[in-house]
């Protein structure tokens, strides 16, 4: 098993990265993997009426009912790859490592083919993620920045490197307090990104609860 590092990135809210999650054989594995095996997809967004096919490509997975709606897009998840399914165990136990007891139901995986492919401005803040989510996101091939700002305040911006086999945990307070976004870059080669999230099912079990006891 890989030795896992944790840095403390901010002191509040609470912004966490581990360097050397899967170690970096089975990292290059799970990157080819999931680049050869899943079905990437490029839907178009309505922005300003018009639609926009998203600069990136994606796959929403997940358990049956972790349903997931934005930009007035319903997206049903695709089941679990095997591999993605490895990867969010070897997440959860990681977590368990600082102390966060965390479930995750879904994943939405992020492919930019090169440093063109981006994602702009946003929080993961969606209301069927409940109140203060905690979203671990799984970094594999080229390294590049995500850029973080506050929404209040004149506190600067600032960048946090995700090179290969790293994992980035966005804790309690990051989606109130702060957007992140991937810009573009002159960063050549390709990068999938596993964002892994808890969607709250109307009428399932309280795992509104569980997140809370996360804090
Ligand atoms: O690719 C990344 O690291 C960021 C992805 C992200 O912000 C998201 O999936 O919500
Ligand atoms: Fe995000």
């Amino acid at each position: 098993m890989a030795m896992a590092e944790w840095q403390r990135l901010t002191a509040s809210p609470a912004l966490y990265r581990c360097q050397g999650v899967l170690g970096e054989s089975e990292a290059d594995r799970a990157l080819a993997t999931l680049n050869a095996e899943l079905a990437w997809q490029r839907p178009a967004l309505k922005l300003y009426g018009r639609e926009h096919p998203i600069p990136r490509t994606q796959v929403w997975m997940g358990d049956d009912e972790a349903h997931y709606r934005y930009s007035g897009r319903d997206f049903q998840p695709e089941p679990w790859h095997p591999t993605v399914a490895a990867l969010r165990n070897r997440v959860v136990s990681l977590l368990e490592e600082l102390g966060l007891r965390a479930r995750f139901n879904s994943v939405l995986l992020n492919r930019y083919e090169d440093g063109n492919e981006r994602m702009g401005w946003h929080s993961d803040d969606e209301p069927e993620l409940g109140r203060d989510p905690v979203i671990a996101a799984l970094s594999l091939g080229a390294e590049r920045p995500l850029r973080f700002r506050w929404k209040r305040g004149d506190a600067k911006p600032f960048n946090v490197w995700l090179p290969h086999d790293s994992l980035l945990v966005m804790g309690p307070g990051c989606q109130a307090q702060l957007q992140h976004a991937l810009l573009p870059r002159r960063i050549p080669g390709l990068r999938i990104s596993l964002t892994f999230r808890q969607v709250l099912v109307p009428g399932g079990d309280s795992s509104a609860d569980d997140q809370r006891a996360c804090r």
